[in-house]
């Protein structure tokens, strides 16, 4: 594990391999190792994957109070600094996926192509920002365990809770050790955000969308949407898959990002295998 230090606190990262340079970005209530299945691999086909924990999760500074998600895309382009990569495919999930079109929007001669999994670019309407700050405070004064139970099913698909125990225990563990007050402060910055329709529509950069056929949050409705919005994308759906098709069906997602990658640069040529 590497760290970076940023006005808003330090940001943990992960550093494997050699090539073009592919930036993960988590989703709520998980951190960087939900990325195993894709380090795994993009590194030997001669990547370098680099996966980031947003400001508040995982090996980064538990930050109190309102993180914005500029502050999370600032902290990217910091991890990109630190790593020495001019520019980076950013492969983002759920809030990773809106902090994947904030960093389009402040840093776009630094994007070389935009991979948006389980997201949406439109910001949250009154009633749902509502609940995501009453959440927020919930989580500050409760602690993330008893949400763990109600969060889980929309997370992962039926199929994975039934059939994919390692993924659960995976998902459960990274969930359990998310700091309560970190998360709250996620949930506000995301509460707060602005509407990214116009950053989406502007896009240049190749583009991927993935979705799984079952998710949840997505209802068949936003990634087909956000794909619609963003000139020349593709979008991938992801068969017996909830919200996480990356960890839940990583076969399926990898393949996707693979062919996706290729389409856009050619294959790398695998280098040695280096880890930071
Ligand atoms: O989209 C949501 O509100 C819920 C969610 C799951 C993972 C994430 O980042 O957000």
């Amino acid at each position: 594990m590497r760290a970076v230090p940023t006005p808003s606190g330090s940001v943990g990262y992960t550093d494997h391999g050699a090539g073009p340079a592919l930036v993960f970005v988590h989703g709520f209530l998980l951190d960087k190792s939900m990325w195993l299945p894709q380090i795994v691999h993009f590194v030997p086909l001669g990547y370098r994957v680099l996966c980031v924990d947003l400001l508040g999760f995982g090996d980064s500074t538990p930050a109190p109070g309102t993180i914005p998600l500029t502050a999370h895309s600032a902290a990217l382009a910091a991890v990109l600094d630190a790593a020495g990569a001019e520019t980076a495919t950013v492969i983002g999930y759920s809030i990773g996926g809106q902090v994947a079109l904030d960093f389009a929007a402040a840093q776009p001669d630094r994007l070389t192509a935009l991979v948006l999994s389980g997201t949406s670019a439109a910001a949250d309407g009154p009633d749902v920002r509502a609940e995501r700050l009453a959440l927020a405070d919930r989580l500050a004064a409760e602690g993330v365990d008893d949400y763990a139970e109600e969060f889980l099913p929309h997370l992962l698909g039926a199929r994975t809770l039934r059939d994919r125990p390692s993924v659960v225990e995976h998902a459960l563990t990274m969930i359990a050790a998310a700091d309560p007050e970190g998360a709250a402060a996620a949930l506000r910055g995301r509460a707060e955000r602005p509407d990214y329709t116009e950053v989406a529509r502007a896009l240049t950069v190749p583009s991927l969308v993935v979705v799984g056929a079952e998710d949840s949050f997505d209802r068949g409705v936003l990634a087909a949407e956000l794909a619609a919005l963003i000139p020349g994308s593709r979008l991938a759906v992801v068969a017996d898959s909830g919200h996480t098709p990356s960890l839940e069906r990583p076969l399926s997602f990898n393949a996707e990002l693979e062919e996706f990658l290729e389409s856009v640069a050619g294959a790398p040529r695998p280098g040695p295998l280096r880890t930071r």
